[in-house]
């Protein structure tokens, strides 16, 4: 289990996260929201240890998460990607594999076997040897999926990966998820949609630089806290 305890983040005399108390069991599904600006990213990157904790600890499995990171697989926003870095398709899902097994090793036929997997489940083994800049935005994401799968980790962060995808990608995204439910792995998910599509998730969790409510939708999404986390004018829109 995943248990993130009191976690403050501090950016140069500014707290961008403070308080932040939450667990996630094997086989829950959760997602993040908050407004721009909320703190969403911060979280998984205070987690991973990628940005330095005021206060604050996450562990896994009662060790410290930061240790363990191998059984952890994260996939960003993809605004934070170099799309013209010059990689093929099968080299970004590869590096799923190589987390384990080092980077000046030839990969094990396991490994070959375990990447093509993942790029078939994505819909992209035909894609293999293009370059990422290729691609178009839902099938750059199912890349970065696909890596996530190679990992064979336990613990899956996910960035925004509904941002500027088509209905397929969505479509295949929220199929792994329920495979990696149903595999009784641990999944947080940050998203803006505030719509259908959280009916997918075990737990919800809303942040305002502090989590203002955490549980099932229909106790986390009240008036009240939407306000809170959105302003007034959000709360009427979405209740
Ligand atoms: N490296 C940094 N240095 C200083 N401030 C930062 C840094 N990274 C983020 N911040 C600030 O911390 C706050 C939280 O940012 P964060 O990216 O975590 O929010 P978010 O909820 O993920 O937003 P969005 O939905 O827009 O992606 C913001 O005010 C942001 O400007």
């Amino acid at each position: 289990m995943l248990e993130v305890h009191d976690l403050a983040v501090n950016y140069r005399n500014t707290w961008a996260i403070s308080g932040v108390s939450f667990s996630i069991q094997p086989g829950q599904l959760t997602v993040l929201l908050g407004p721009n600006g909320a703190g969403k990213s911060t979280i998984i990157k205070a987690i991973l240890g990628l940005i330095p904790l005021t206060r604050g600890e996450a562990t896994f499995h009662d060790k410290p998460l930061k240790s363990q990171r191998k059984r952890v697989a994260y996939v960003p926003q993809r605004t934070q990607i170099d799309w013209n870095y010059p990689v093929t398709v099968w080299n970004v899902v590869m590096m799923g594999r190589t987390i384990h097994t080092g980077w000046f090793k030839h990969p094990s036929r396991q490994s070959q076997e375990i990447v093509q997997d993942a790029l078939e489940r994505v819909g992209l083994f035909e894609y293999r040897h293009r370059q990422i800049g290729e691609l178009s935005g839902g099938q750059q994401q199912r890349v970065f999926l696909a890596r996530a799968l190679a990992q064979q980790a336990e613990l899956f962060f996910f960035d925004e990966p509904f941002a500027g995808i088509d209905q397929k990608t969505e479509e295949i995204i929220f199929e792994i998820f329920q495979d990696l439910k149903f595999k009784n792995k641990m999944v947080l998910v940050i998203s803006h949609d505030l719509g259908e599509t959280l009916e997918q998730y075990d737990q919800v969790l809303l942040l305002n630089k502090e989590l203002i409510a955490v549980g099932s939708k229909s106790e986390v999404l009240t008036t009240e806290n939407l306000k809170k986390a959105y302003g007034k004018l959000m709360s009427l829109v979405v209740v």
